[in-house]
């Protein structure tokens, strides 16, 4: 067991375990390249936005500090956890460049040590990346030799974004992938110490760790794409309501009901991409990956799509307000956001085009060029709006209310992909279309009549 941990990349998720960690009495280094990162450490703030993190630190000041120096931080503690980016290749895989700098650095101070240390990698990496991309790099810099010098573990974490401290101690399992029961003893030691749900611990080879993160994310996505197909498939029947259905194959406990409700697609920084590189990774071991490939498409597909099925009904060249341009709501991350996608799909479709975003309109403005305009006032996004599309359920839109968006219009559409907004129907100005249920339940019967023989 111990008490002292480093935690190299002080990002989203390195600096809230940073804090978590003190939380449950732990001392911890923080390391960052990024000076402006560590000065906010060392100063009791966050130095990124997420929940609950500024207070936290502040609060456990006292078993935390930074530094720019790697060797420093290893010298001083017996555990060195590594969460730098890996960022995607043009091909769909991770890019190891800024992994290989810190293991570098790792290496290098692990050279100046005389007792154990364990390395532990948390980034996202495709299968095999630690042990042959990564640990060579620790053995030629040190020139000792794993499992006998030092130990090596691969230790994802399945946190999201707005609850990452919140997840980051309270998981499922933890998955622990070693390179030696010496390894994993420590690492899961210090799992025991943090975690407050007492977790169970899946201990593993590092390949299979790898592949079991990726396969979480891939397969959660999967029950995303399947309830998304289910949302279609109500509209099209009498009384078709996707949220009944859903809580239905919920109650099954094969299936379970978290992430499978039908909305707007997956967005952000990892469900996408981690779909592309598992599915990169099928290619180039001659697995039939298709169901990978098949789910992104159908979810990078889904903004087109639906704007086809809006066109229907909705003028063309018609003002159109989107709300939610972040991938999720409280967030200001755009990547892979399908609020953006729609606002695209939207624009090329003929409509006049304004996004609402409370946190990320800064960042979405950059990305829509001057396709649409972007505003974070709400007034002003739905001041002319004759059609509404609402993408998140951030708290300014599920309080919205008819006077807000119909105004002095005699008619307003509001389309609601999270079918939360169910009040507003209920005013004669505003035609509510909630997505995934059925809106025309004789003409829906009529279409079905094919369907079988009697
Ligand atoms: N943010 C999330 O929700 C989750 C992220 N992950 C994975 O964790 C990894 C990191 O993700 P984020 O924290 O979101 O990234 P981030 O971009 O927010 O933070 C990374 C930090 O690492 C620092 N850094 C880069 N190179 C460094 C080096 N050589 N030495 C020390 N610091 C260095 C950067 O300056 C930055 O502060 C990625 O592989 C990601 O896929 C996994 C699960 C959840
Ligand atoms: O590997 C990662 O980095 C993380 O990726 C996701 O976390 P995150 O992307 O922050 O956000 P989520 O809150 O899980 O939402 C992802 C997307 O799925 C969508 N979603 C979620 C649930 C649902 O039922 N339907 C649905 O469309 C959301 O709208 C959002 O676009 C996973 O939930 C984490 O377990 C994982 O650690």
């Amino acid at each position: 067991m111990t008490e002292n941990v480093s935690i190299i990349g002080l990002g989203k998720l390195g600096a809230s375990m940073v804090a978590g960690m003190a939380s449950r009495g732990l001392n911890v280094i923080g390391v960052d390249i990024n000076r402006n990162a560590v000065d906010a450490v060392n100063a009791g703030r966050a130095p990124v936005q997420e929940t609950g993190l500024d207070e936290m630190i502040g609060q456990h000041r006292e078993r935390i500090r930074a530094t720019l120096d790697t060797t420093e931080a290893v010298l001083q503690s017996d555990i060195s956890f590594v969460i730098v980016p890996t960022p995607s290749d043009e091909r769909g895989a991770f890019t190891l460049q800024y992994a290989s700098y810190a293991f570098k650095a790792l290496g290098q101070a692990l050279k100046k040590k005389d007792g154990y240390h364990v390395i532990v990698l948390t980034s996202t990496v495709l299968p095999g990346a630690t042990r042959h991309g990564l640990l060579p790099i620790l053995e030629k810099e040190s020139g000792k030799v794993c499992g006998r010098d030092f130990g090596l573990c691969y230790n994802p974490e399945f946190i999201a974004l707005g609850s990452v401290i919140r997840d980051f101690l309270n998981p499922d399992f933890y998955l622990l992938g070693q390179f030696d029961e010496r390894s994993g003893d420590l690492l899961e030691s210090v799992h025991n110490k943090v975690s407050e749900n007492a977790a169970p611990v899946k201990r593993m080879t590092i390949e299979n760790a790898e592949l079991a993160k990726i396969a979480v994310n891939s397969y959660v996505t999967m029950k995303i794409s399947f309830a998304n197909m289910l949302s279609e498939f109500c509209e099209n029947i009498p009384g078709g309501d996707v949220d009944v259905v859903s809580d239905a194959l919920g109650m099954d406990k094969r299936i379970g009901r978290k992430y499978l409700t039908g909305g707007f697609g997956f967005g952000g920084p990892c469900f996408p991409r981690d779909n592309v590189a598992l599915n990169f990774m099928g290619n180039s071991l001659d697995v039939d990956s298709r169901l990978l490939a098949e789910n992104d498409d159908y979810n990078r597909n889904l903004a087109k799509r639906y704007v086809a099925r809006l066109q229907r009904d909705l003028p063309k060249g018609a003002n159109v307000a989107v709300l939610g341009l972040a991938y999720k709501a409280h967030s200001h991350v755009i990547e892979e956001s399908p609020g953006i996608l729609l606002c695209k799909a939207l624009s090329e479709a003929g409509y006049r085009v304004i996004g609402h975003d409370n946190l990320a309109a800064p960042y979405a403005e950059t990305a829509l060029k001057m396709s649409s305009l972007v505003t974070d006032s709400l007034e002003e996004a739905l001041k002319d709006a004759q059609v509404v599309l609402i993408t998140t359920n951030d708290p300014d839109y599920l309080a919205l209310t008819a006077d807000q968006v119909a105004r002095d219009q005699d008619s307003v559409t509001i389309v609601d992909f999270w079918r939360t907004l169910g009040h507003l129907a209920e005013d004669s100005r505003v035609r509510y279309l909630p997505m995934g249920r059925c809106l025309d339940d004789a003409g829906a019967a009529e279409k079905l009549e094919p369907l079988w023989t009697s």
